[in-house]
């Protein structure tokens, strides 16, 4: 699957993460300075990112939200600084506001964790900036996720939702090529939830869309890597398994993966694309 708006690398795009923010949940403050984050960036450009996803707010579960003006002035100077470099750069935010400053600045994707449902300006910002816009499925805001963890066919409710939110994107004027879609894993999910949507990946690419998958580092990784203790393995030690799991996505015809380590998954997928070379 390819992206008009975006070059097509021949194998499934890998996206760097760029959290630049105090607390995310698996590299909170590693790269809140200018300087840190800019030096993280061009190491991901450099072991070959397609891409750099810029995020300037925490969305792990109960992360206080931070204000607009804040989240700007963390990702802004950030973007303006690699698009000079020329490094290809998303925005990972939910406000129309954030997407708007990141756009200006020199961001070319728009990565919208509550698939527009948190800012009802975005799908206005992202069809007048004719960009590819990442619609991921989201149930809300909480403080507990897992209060929102609530399904009976979790893949089929996931997929009905995500088609929904395009619905809306396409209803306010976004190009159908522009969107990409993604499940969500660790969203209002709980593990078995994450597990069902890997598992039922064809259902989101049979609906016609680039489909984007962010496993990199998450809970549920931790949990099945759990000790003999029943202690979930940390984050960083979750990096083989992140691999793992995009082998498997790129072998299923995913259109992109998002992680925190790019050399081991692009290592990863380079393999499938030329495993699977006719
Ligand atoms: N499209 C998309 N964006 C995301 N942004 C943040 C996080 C949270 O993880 P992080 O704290 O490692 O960034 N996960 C996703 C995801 O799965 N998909």
């Amino acid at each position: 699957m390819t992206h008009r708006l975006l070059p097509d690398p021949g194998r499934c795009v890998v996206m760097g993460v760029l959290n630049v923010t105090p607390d995310s949940f698996s590299d909170g403050g590693r790269y809140f300075t200018v300087d840190d984050a800019l030096r993280h960036a061009h190491e991901m450009w450099e072991a070959g990112a397609d891409l750099i996803d810029v995020g300037g707010e925490s969305t792990r579960p109960g992360a206080e939200r931070v204000a607009a003006e804040v989240e700007i002035g963390r990702v802004e100077p950030v973007i303006r600084e690699l698009a000079a470099a020329g490094v290809r750069i998303s925005v990972d935010t939910m406000r129309a506001r954030v997407a708007e400053a990141a756009l200006a600045a020199g961001a070319t994707v728009v990565n919208d964790v509550s698939g527009g449902l948190a800012d009802k300006d975005m799908a206005r910002v992202v069809a007048d900036a004719q960009v590819p816009w990442i619609l991921m499925h989201w149930r809300g805001h909480s403080k507990d996720m897992n209060s929102l963890a609530d399904y009976t066919d979790v893949v089929a409710e996931v997929r009905d939702e995500l088609c929904r939110r395009v619905d809306a994107a396409l209803a306010a004027g976004v190009a159908p090529d522009a969107v990409v879609i993604d499940p969500g894993l660790g969203f209002a999910k709980q593990a078995p939830h994450d597990w069902a949507l890997l598992r039922g990946l064809d259902v989101f690419i049979d609906l016609g869309y680039p489909v984007l998958v962010g496993a990199s580092r998450k809970r549920f990784i931790g949990r099945l890597l759990a000790g003999k203790d029943g202690t979930p393995r940390p984050p960083d030690g979750r990096e083989d398994a992140t691999a793992a799991i995009s082998t498997m996505a790129a072998a299923k015809g995913v259109w992109g993966v998002r992680v925190h380590d790019v050399m081991r998954s692009l290592d990863a997928v380079r393999v499938v694309a030329e495993w699977g070379r006719a």
